[in-house]
């Protein structure tokens, strides 16, 4: 299989090049930058030093000749423009912006204020939520990988909005980041000076992953309302925490939450419930494709505390990716994926 990334100078770009270049089905991956071209990865990237790898400018054609399978781990907008060209040629996307997500065109103009792709790619589009949507992803030609939030925070949620257990007017989901969540790019918002020793909220009910988690919640449990959803960020690298607050109904007969979890999950190797009384932490997924999730039931509020946990780049954005890959390509889910966190 040849594999091709297009903003492989960026942070998702080249954790998805690390992930494919040591990826046993993969004989090749391929490199574009808009900006780049020509250059050594490893001018870039020096502890990718020994690659010897150029990065070649974007031409469509190229690609197509190139490369079976292309990521694109490039900013709103670019997937836009170039995932139709790719509509009448062989070439398989996986798009990590959130171009493809949303399918309404309407709601991605409200939120990302921006023109939305055409429909038909809109509908053809799979969301590449992998625990959640793992058939459709095994016959997709276009994937939009699925928002760092709203993996967390879907995966927190998925078992019990199926189940019907919440009031659904109750969720609240109060989330926080590492500043890899940026981008590479320098920004006021994310140099040191601004974010060491500081917390700040950002986005308040403006973020643009509301939509997306509304879309699955309300596929699941048509009753869903709006939720509430706020981000937080942190002075860390990588990492998101998703605290999720939601009211249980009356008549939920739920015997053990973890149970109801375990065998939601049975079947997704990444993603891990702890025992009840113990929560997860950030670093405790920092460097893998785990998601784990800590749950409590407080009978003083009849309010159901879900904490959810992946690292940002992997989960969150390459790592997921390269999961798309291996279940739209037909190789075992976890090849290229299967190492435990970096600790400490
Ligand atoms: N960082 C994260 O934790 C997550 C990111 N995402 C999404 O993944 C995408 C990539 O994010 P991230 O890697 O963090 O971003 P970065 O800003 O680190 O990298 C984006 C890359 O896109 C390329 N690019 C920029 N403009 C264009 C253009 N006009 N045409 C083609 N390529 C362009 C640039 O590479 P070059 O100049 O070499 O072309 C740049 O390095 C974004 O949509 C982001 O929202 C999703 C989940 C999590
Ligand atoms: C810290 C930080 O700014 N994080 C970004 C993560 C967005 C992202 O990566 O997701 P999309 O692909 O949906 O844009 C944010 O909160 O907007």
């Amino acid at each position: 299989m040849r594999v091709g990334i297009v903003g492989s100078t960026g942070y998702g770009g080249v954790e998805i090049y690390r992930l494919l270049s040591k990826h046993k089905y993969v004989e090749e991956c391929i490199i574009y930058s808009s900006s780049e071209s020509g250059k050594l990865y490893e001018e870039s990237y020096p502890h990718l030093t020994g690659s010897h790898t150029h990065l070649k400018s974007i031409d469509v054609d190229q690609i197509e000749n190139d490369v079976d399978v292309l990521f694109l781990a490039t900013p709103p907008g670019v997937s836009t423009k170039l995932s139709p060209q790719f509509i009448e040629r062989s070439v398989k996307v996986i798009d990590l912006s959130g171009d493809l997500r949303l399918k309404s065109s309407h709601t991605y103009k409200n939120w990302y204020k921006r023109e939305a792709a055409p429909a038909d790619l809109l509908n053809e589009a799979v969301y590449g939520l992998c625990e959640v949507n793992h058939d459709q992803i095994q016959s997709a030609k276009f994937i939009a990988n699925p928002g760092c939030f709203p993996t967390a925070t879907l995966l927190g949620l998925a078992p019990l909005t199926k189940a019907k257990a919440y009031k659904e007017d109750s969720i609240i989901v109060d989330a926080k980041t590492g500043v890899s969540g940026a981008g590479r790019k320098a920004s006021l918002a994310t140099h040191f000076g601004e974010i060491n020793e500081n917390l700040k909220i950002y986005k308040v009910n403006e973020h643009q992953h509301i939509p997306e988690i509304e879309q699955s919640l309300t596929e699941w449990n048509q009753d869903v309302a709006p939720i509430t959803f706020s981000t937080h960020l942190i002075p860390m690298t990588r990492g998101i925490m998703s605290t999720i607050y939601v009211t249980l109904k009356k008549e939920s007969q739920i015997n053990s939450l973890k149970e109801m979890y375990e065998a939601y999950y049975e079947k997704s190797p990444f993603v891990r419930i702890r025992p009840i009384g113990s929560y997860p932490a950030t670093k405790e997924v920092f460097g893998s494709n785990y998601c784990d999730i800590g749950l409590a039931y407080d009978d003083r509020t009849g309010r159901v505390t879900i904490v959810s946990v992946i690292d940002n780049l992997l989960k969150g954005a390459a790592g997921q990716a390269v999961q798309n890959f291996n279940i739209q390509n037909g190789y075992e889910e976890i090849t290229g994926l299967d190492s435990y966190p970096v600790y400490p």
